[in-house]
């Protein structure tokens, strides 16, 4: 198939090109970039008025297969991610059983290849089952394709394993996704300790709880020279931890997830599980740290921790309710309306968050649209206004406090390998 997008205005933070120019695309490639191309193509787009971008790279989401299709599937998620403008996504091995062994991984490769409409990259497990207590194989996930490897959804709390798991991450040159997280300390939290907490007489979560495993975390990457990337970061201690390692030049990147630059924890109106995730939504002294910390990039990228549960599960008391809310189909409207609109990131610097600092993290060659590189491309309107409408969503998770919420920024187009997979 052939392409010729015309008119857009291509942002392309890896060469430095932002303006209006016109791309083809054939092959699966992008085969030129300048002003009035006028190439026969099978489909011409007319992108007038439209952001071109790299297709989105979310390192963050939660495809729930094998064990929760109830939840959602690789073909649904992908969907999803397609979307929302996302060419390639890094499930997270929390299924059931876990991506935690080459066997799994392939398992999952293979399904993604056959149902999925967007490239699929897997974060193999740090132990056995995420039970804590015996190493993966890192060796044989890194050589069957793994991008990283997680313990997400928790933390591995015994030190000594996880300064193991970092030693063999680092030999099979892959990085280690954190998820930072106190087991012990979390206690029964079920939302950000504090005022809210106290209002709706629910048990609280810490800044401390996050806080001190980064810490962790950030030395023993220190230690054992692995390039380690923290996940869904929602402190201020988090921010001022990163920005020191990086001033000390540690491979260490840092992940902000949409909900946690847009919402505050008072703005939970109430015992709704929607507004339930981990990290929980945090005070506003945080919020604001997040916004300024991508703008200064000290934080490298947005993910959105995409994590669909049913209706049901959702429907169920804070207390009761699984933690994580959706993210797929939000997450571009709500960087421009929250950061874009707001003046804390350029649209440049969105795609950088988006697109080329996910692929640095991974070190694959994504995050461009100079010529000879994979066609993964978004058309989006970064200035169409609506209104998010969780009936809209192509995800099975429905599980978000942004539905009702008025936004900027709406995906157009989403092309994997030079073909459209998306098209509103
Ligand atoms: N973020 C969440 O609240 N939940 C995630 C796990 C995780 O990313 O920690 C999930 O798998 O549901
Ligand atoms: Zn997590």
């Amino acid at each position: 198939m052939s392409i010729l997008i015309k008119n857009g205005h291509l942002l392309d933070p890896a060469t430095g090109t932002e303006g209006i120019r016109d791309i083809f695309i054939k092959d699966g490639l992008i085969q030129k970039v300048g002003e009035y191309l006028s190439e026969d193509a099978e489909q011409v787009i007319d992108a007038t008025g439209f952001s071109v971008m790299p297709g989105f790279i979310d390192l963050h989401v939660h495809l729930r297969e094998p064990g929760y299709e109830y939840k959602e599937t690789i073909a649904t998620g992908a969907m999803a991610a397609a979307k929302g403008g996302y060419t390639t996504i890094c499930p997270m091995p929390n299924t059931n059983p876990a991506i935690d062994s080459k066997y799994m991984v392939e398992y999952l490769q293979l399904k993604a290849k056959e149902e999925a409409v967007v490239h699929i990259l897997p974060i193999g497990a740090v132990t056995k089952g995420q039970e804590g207590t015996q190493l993966t194989d890192i060796e044989a996930m890194a050589g069957a394709g793994v991008v990283a490897i997680s313990e997400d959804g928790k933390s591995v709390m015994n030190t000594v394993l996880y300064k193991k798991a970092m030693t063999e991450a680092k030999e099979a040159g892959i990085a280690v996704f954190a998820h930072c997280e106190d087991k012990d300390l979390v206690q029964k939290g079920v939302l950000n300790e504090g005022a809210k907490a106290r209002e709706l007489g629910m048990p609280g979560i810490s800044n401390s709880v996050e806080d001190i495993i980064a810490v962790r975390d950030i030395i023993l990457a220190k230690d054992t020279g692995v390039r380690l990337h923290l996940c869904h970061c929602s402190t201020k201690d988090s921010v001022t931890m990163v920005k020191l390692a990086k001033e000390e030049r540690l491979p260490i990147t840092g992940e902000v997830c949409p909900h946690h630059f847009t919402m505050a924890d008072d703005e939970i109106p109430g015992d709704d599980a929607n507004y339930k995730m981990n990290p929980p939504l945090r005070g506003r002294a945080d919020v604001q740290a997040l916004k300024e910390a991508l703008r200064d990039n000290i934080m490298d990228v947005i993910a959105t921790d995409h994590a669909p549960h049913s209706e049901e599960e959702k429907a169920k008391s804070m207390l009761e309710a699984p933690f994580g809310i959706v993210g797929l189909e939000t997450a571009y409207a709500l960087t421009i309306t929250e950061l874009v609109q707001e003046g804390y990131l350029t649209p440049m610097q969105l795609v950088e968050k988006m697109s080329l600092n996910p692929a640095k993290v991974l070190g694959i060659d994504k995050g461009s649209l100079a010529v000879g590189k994979v066609a993964d491309v978004v058309i989006a309107d970064p200035h169409e206004t609506y209104v998010i409408d969780v009936n809209a969503f192509v995800s099975m998770g429905k599980n978000t406090p942004f539905h009702g919420k008025r936004v900027s920024g709406k995906v157009k187009f989403t092309i994997v390998d030079g073909e459209i997979v998306y098209q509103e």
